[in-house]
């Protein structure tokens, strides 16, 4: 009989064992807008996550002093710098992910959606390169405005015909992670162990926190569940505002960000149960890109999970977003087209 020491070999070392798997091919993440608010401290939470082999920093402008200065911190992964458009798809070359948080912020008193005309370029051009250079790569974006940028990518991927809707996400994690702090500070608890989930899009009223389904449970009247909601909602403005013209959430997404690419690296790295909301094509709404949680697996979305239940306030709020985010996923599409 094989020794248990023994076994533990044999499962590594065999040919459709994860870690085999996972030791011989390594895991490369790109990161696209490397040197920006976000990008800077995203990379340093990448270069920390032992999941990753490979790191590779994308920016127009040059990488090289980050990636100089993140390499000498002692994880075990590499650092790879590029810029320019010249240099993308050697960037992108066999990533396994790639995440974008290149393109402008907000400033005070700007509308999300103002974002777009400077931004769809961006969210194109990254879009046709990872068509040719890492078609399989799980896609993660954060350049606003989210609602449409991602539908912005899909088409253009349509037109690559590289399209695969289980591989697209928008991050909608800092929502969540905004109406879990805010929950823990109205309850007095760590907020890691509070559990709620967010759906709909990344923009106003399409940011629906479903409080019903908080654990633990909220005790709130209907004017403190609305007051609870829109801190929610309105949170990326209050960061715009306190920021005076300097930009938008940058640390916080960073930490969004770096916990969304984790659930994708334990995913990929055939971890089993990993849940995360996300925007992503889905048919659980009128909406043909809504943000809900998904069964995540080593080829992206593995199940769209059913829609969580809601209160009749929520479902009210559910019907309410669907007009707005479907204009915003409109404008995307018609961008492309034309
Ligand atoms: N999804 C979310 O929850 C969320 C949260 C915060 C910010 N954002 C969005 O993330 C984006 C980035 O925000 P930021 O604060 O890091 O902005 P930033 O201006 O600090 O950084 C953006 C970076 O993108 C780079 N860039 C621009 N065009 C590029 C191109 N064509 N190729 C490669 N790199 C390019 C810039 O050089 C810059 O380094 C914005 O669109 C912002 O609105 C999204
Ligand atoms: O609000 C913004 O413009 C940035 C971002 O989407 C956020 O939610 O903080």
């Amino acid at each position: 009989m094989l020794s248990l020491k023994l076994m533990k070999y044999v499962s590594a070392v065999s040919p459709f064992s994860p870690l085999k798997w996972n030791l011989r091919r390594g895991i490369k993440v790109a990161v696209v807008g490397a040197a920006g608010g976000i990008g800077q401290p995203l990379s340093l939470m990448l270069k920390l996550n032992p999941l990753v082999t490979e790191l590779s920093l994308y920016d127009k402008v040059d990488t090289k002093g980050i990636a100089a200065d993140l390499s000498h911190i002692c994880t075990s992964s590499t650092v790879r710098s590029y810029f320019g458009k010249k240099e993308l798809i050697d960037a992108l070359e066999c990533a396994s992910i790639v995440v974008v948080a290149a393109g402008l912020p907000s400033k005070p008193g700007m509308d999300r959606s103002e974002l777009l005309d400077a931004n769809a370029s961006v969210a194109s051009i990254v879009a046709k390169a990872v068509s040719n250079a890492c078609p399989s790569a799980l896609l993660a974006f954060i350049t606003n405005p989210v609602n449409t940028i991602v539908p912005i990518v899909a088409e253009v991927l349509k037109q690559e015909d590289a399209y695969d809707p289980k591989r697209l996400f928008g991050v909608t994690t800092l929502d969540v992670v905004r109406a879990k702090t805010f929950i823990g500070e109205l309850l007095d608890i760590d907020p890691h162990t509070v559990s709620i989930p967010v759906i709909g899009g990344h923009a106003g009223k399409t940011i629906l926190p479903l409080l019903s389904q908080c654990d633990p449970k909220l005790e709130l009247d209907s004017e403190e569940k609305a007051q609870l909601v829109s801190r929610i909602q309105d949170a990326g403005t209050e960061v715009v505002r306190a920021k005076a013209g300097k930009g938008s959430a940058t640390l916080s997404m960073a930490y969004a960000a770096a916990h969304f690419v984790n659930s994708l690296l334990r995913a990929v790295n055939h971890e089993e149960n990993i849940i995360e909301c996300a925007y992503v094509q889905s048919d659980l709404s009128e909406a043909e890109f809504f943000a809900s949680p998904v069964l995540l697996g080593p080829k992206g979305i593995e199940k769209n999970l059913d829609l969580p239940e809601m209160d009749d306030e929520e479902e009210k709020r559910f019907g309410d977003m669907i007009a707005q985010l479907n204009k915003e996923i409109e404008d995307g599409v018609k961008l492309v087209a034309c």
